[in-house]
Order: C-alpha cells, then structure tokens, then sequence
C-alpha cells in the first residue's frame, strides 16, 4: 500500500465488507499522551448489546445469529457480555431462547457473561443453564417498576433480596439496575435524591456493582452530574456504571461527565441497538463503537478491539437488515 496513511489502510482491510470504501475519517487514532485529561486510565466496558439491544426486535432473531453475535464480541475482547434475561417469555418473547443462548455460546476465559433475573423463578433457571453471574433491575420511578416488572419498587426490593441471597449462597455475584435515573417515560423527571436511595439498597443488599440507567435518553450534562452528585454521597463511585441510551444525541457527552465524576465503568451495545420495550420511543443504548473511538481518542485503555466490534456490528446489522447507529461504523463504512 505504499504511502498509503495508517488510517486509510486501516480502512482498505474493510474490502470484504464494502464494493466500494471511500475514507472520510481517521478511525486509527494517533498516538497522544496517555490520560491527558485527569480521566480513568482504564474503563471497563460492558457490553449488552445481546440483551438491552435485541430484546425490542419485533421479529424473532433466531437463537444462532444471537450466538455468533455474542462469539463475535467475546473475541473482539470485551471483558462483560450480557447475553440474554431469564424473564417472563409472555413479557419479552424476544429472550425466550434464552437457556440455549447461555448453553451456546463460547464461554471465553476471563470474560464475565451475566444475565437478567428478576426474581428467584428467573435466578434458578438462569443458574441451571449455566449462568456464573446475574443482575437485577430496578427503577427510581415507581410507574417504570410496575410497567416493567409489575411491582412496586417496595416489592421489587423483597424480590431482589432473594435473588441476592440465592446468590450468595452459591458465591454469584449480582450486578443492580437502576432505571430511569435520569428520566421517565411516564412521570418525567426523577429526584437525584430517589435515585440515590434506591441505588443505596441494591449496594447495601450487596450488589457490587450499580448501573445508572438513562433508560429513555433524556439526560444531558447537566442531569447526569447532578445525579451522580447524589448517588456518590451514597455509594464508592469505584462500584457505579452509567447505562446511557442516546434517544437525545446526548450519550458520550453524559458518559464523559460520568468519566470526569470518577465513574470508570460503561454500560453500552454495539451498533446502537435495541431500546426498552416498557419505554416507548426511547432509542438504542449509546453505540460500543462510539464509545471505544472516544476513549481510544481520550488515551484510556479499553482492552478491546474496535475494528472487531465494527465487524460485529456489521454482522447483526446485515442479519437485521438495519442501518447502524453507531456514528463511527457509518463513517467507516458509508452505505
Ligand atoms: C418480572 C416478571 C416475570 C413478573 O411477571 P408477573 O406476571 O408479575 O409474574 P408472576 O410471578 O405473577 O408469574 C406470572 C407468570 O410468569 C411466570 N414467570 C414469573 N417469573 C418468571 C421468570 N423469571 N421467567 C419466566 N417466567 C416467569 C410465572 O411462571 C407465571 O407463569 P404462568 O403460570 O402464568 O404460566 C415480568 O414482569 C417480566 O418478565 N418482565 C420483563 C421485564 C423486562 O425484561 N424488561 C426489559 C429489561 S429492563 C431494561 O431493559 C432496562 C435496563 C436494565 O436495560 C436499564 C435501563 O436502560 O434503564
């Protein structure tokens, strides 16, 4: 390729993918001073595309695109994959497959796979198709909870305490939810001081760690840090995560407030994919691409492969016959 620049050759390995590859961006970032801003060295990236993502698809996505899906995102070198939720095939018919996704899939080494549990009917059918790790989820909006999982935020703790205490039993670890942290489909704003509370008795239950779920993308700058203020007097920040959907085009502006407030893990799904199916017009979660060019340009380490992440965007996208909504695989791959 002669005096080809890096980023253009990085871009001519995509032939396989595209007829014709016009460059307009350089997805290969120069190298620069590492952390220059103060931020997280690390960030730990948790990747939910195969649940949060593909939970709202209308048509059923067969059990074996989830699978090379999830293959495809294990060998791109995500730490965290959410593979599916053990819920109620009535509620989200989508996950209903869910026994033979987690059976399925290649369980690499050192890679977590956790899954949803609402409850403990969900914790052991999780635990009998091989789960080594669950979450639970809540929400900061009492109408949210009962939309979602048909309970009070009162009940969904009882419920929770179950789970977790199953849990312990067996030595699982439980991530926690909290929905709605920043907005609600259906009563709008959310106190910071209603998140924190909730947040504080997932953490105190024993969750070790609590994803802020930004589940309908409202938030801006301003909200996120304004929650986080609160959810931190409570909560070690080392133990928080911010799950931020991008239905407002405001997700990497809330994640780099998350990032300066000390917060070092992101929830987020490759493409873009997917929305809540209890939130109407709420879009994808922010896009893992997104995010990994932004943290790769800020000089944080990821551990991760964005090229191969790209690819597996490509993959779902073409099996889905959708656009991506990742900004940086549209660049990438104009269509
Ligand atoms: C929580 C339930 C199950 C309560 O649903 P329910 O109807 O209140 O449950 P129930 O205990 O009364 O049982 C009714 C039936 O459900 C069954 N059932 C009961 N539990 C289970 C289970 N675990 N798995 C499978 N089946 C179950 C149970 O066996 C029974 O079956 P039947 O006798 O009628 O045949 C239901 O409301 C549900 O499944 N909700 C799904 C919620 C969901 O998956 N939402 C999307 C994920 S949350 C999200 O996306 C937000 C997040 C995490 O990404 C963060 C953010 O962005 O904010």
């Amino acid at each position: 390729m002669g005096n080809v620049p890096t980023a253009v050759k990085h871009c001519l390995s995509y032939q396989h993918l595209l007829k014709e590859q016009i460059w307009i961006g350089d997805v290969t970032i120069p190298e620069q001073d590492p952390n220059p801003t103060g931020l997280p060295q690390h960030v730990k990236i948790v990747e939910v595309g195969p649940r949060d993502g593909l939970q709202n698809e209308k048509e059923f996505v067969p059990t074996n695109v989830k699978i090379e899906l999830i293959n495809r995102l294990s060998e791109a070198g995500l730490p965290v994959i959410e593979v599916t939720s053990f819920v109620s095939s009535k509620w989200v018919p989508q996950m209903s497959d869910h026994t033979d996704v987690m059976r399925s899939i290649k369980k690499f080494a050192g890679v977590q796979y956790p899954v949803l549990t609402p409850n403990v009917q969900g914790f052991h059918s999780a635990i009998a198709a091989g789960a080594k790790e669950v979450s639970v989820f809540g929400a900061a909006s009492e109408t949210f909870s009962k939309k979602n999982i048909n309970c009070s935020i009162e009940e969904s703790m009882s419920r929770f305490e179950e789970v977790i205490k199953s849990a312990f039993a067996m030595n699982i670890p439980v991530r926690g939810y909290v929905s709605c942290a920043l907005g609600c489909p259906y009563e709008g704003n959310i106190e910071a001081s209603k998140v924190a509370e909730v947040s504080k008795r997932l953490y105190s239950m024993g969750c070790y760690e609590i994803s802020l779920g930004d589940t309908i993308g409202v938030g801006t700058p301003g909200s996120m840090k304004k929650m986080l203020e609160a959810v931190i007097k409570e909560i070690p920040v080392h133990a928080l995560a911010v799950h931020c959907h991008d239905t407002y085009g405001q997700a990497l502006a809330n994640i780099l407030t998350a990032l300066q407030m000390g917060v070092s893990v992101v929830d987020c799904a490759v493409a873009g994919l997917g929305g809540c199916p209890y939130a109407k017009g709420s879009t994808g979660n922010v896009a893992t691409e997104d995010v990994l060019y932004m943290l790769n340009g800020l000089g944080i380490h990821t551990g991760v492969n964005q090229t191969k992440v790209m690819e597996a965007g490509h993959f779902i996208c073409s099996v889905l016959n959708k656009k991506t909504n990742s900004k940086v695989a549209m660049a990438t791959f104009p269509l």
